[in-house]
């Protein structure tokens, strides 16, 4: 997977990349993030890259031709790359769009400062936006890469062989059951028995049921879109028996 990232900070895309699992599934050839600086693309003495909104109005708004000669080249060595625009207006990105999107082969990311860009760069030149949540930032850098991120954990080999993406929290669309690791007791509060049992069958039967319990305490909305068994059903049933009391 190769991810081409315009932007008018590259550096903002080192630091990131130079430690842990994302660090050294690079090394492995696994991924590549390559930022480009959209000022290259700018023409002019001062290389502008934005401009004053039509119609009056504060800010500045990103120029649609340097976003387009970018993305015109970086297509010529990649023509299925698909184009992803970060902004607060975009899809709310979630855990699946993270699965579906690690299966490209290349992903180009548009990161916008100021106020955003020109409508005719959606229109024309992007094929998906997307919005890491409801808030605004300095520019779309971070939400691209908390993608990369998200992305990669879904590309073979970056995750190891000792956890996989496809236990996370949102895979099976419940939140992550509580983890706990040595000591048995901290400061005064012990491990519960259940997963000191070595039962694996009880264990498993907790953590499910941990996951719906938290489920419904914390994103009840989450459980209207889980397929939920039997088993399932009466764990919920008691729980929101016991919570109501
Ligand atoms: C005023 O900023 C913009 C306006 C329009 C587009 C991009 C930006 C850059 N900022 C962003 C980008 C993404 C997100 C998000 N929630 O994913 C938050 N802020």
């Amino acid at each position: 997977m190769i991810f081409d990232v315009l932007t008018l900070f590259p550096e903002m895309f080192v630091s990131p990349l130079q430690e842990s699992i994302l660090a050294r599934a690079i090394k492995q050839g696994l991924f590549e993030v390559r930022a480009h600086n959209l000022r290259s693309w700018a023409e002019g003495k001062h290389l502008t890259t934005d401009d004053t909104p039509y119609g009056g109005g504060d800010g500045m708004v990103m120029k649609p031709e340097p976003i387009a000669k970018a993305i015109t080249e970086l297509k010529q060595q990649a023509p299925t790359a698909k184009v992803l625009l970060m902004t607060p207006q975009g899809v709310p990105f979630r855990q699946q769009h993270a699965r579906e999107l690690a299966h490209e082969e290349n992903l180009i990311f548009l990161c916008g400062r100021y106020e955003g860009f020109d409508e005719r760069v959606r229109q024309t030149l992007v094929d998906a936006e997307f919005s890491i949540g409801d808030f605004v930032l300095t520019g779309g850098e971070l939400p691209a890469m908390v993608m990369i991120d998200a992305i990669c954990r879904h590309l073979p080999g970056v995750l190891g062989s000792s956890s996989s993406a496809e236990t996370d929290s949102f895979v099976d669309g419940l939140l992550e059951y509580p983890q706990y690791t040595r000591p048995a007791v901290f400061n005064g509060m012990a491990v519960p028995d259940v997963l000191l049992s070595g039962d694996h069958g009880r264990i498993a039967n907790w953590r499910r049921e941990q996951q719906l319990l938290r489920t419904l305490q914390r994103r009840p909305e989450l459980l209207e879109k889980v397929l939920l068994t039997e088993q399932d059903e009466k764990v919920l049933d008691l729980l929101r028996h016991k919570l109501k009391t």
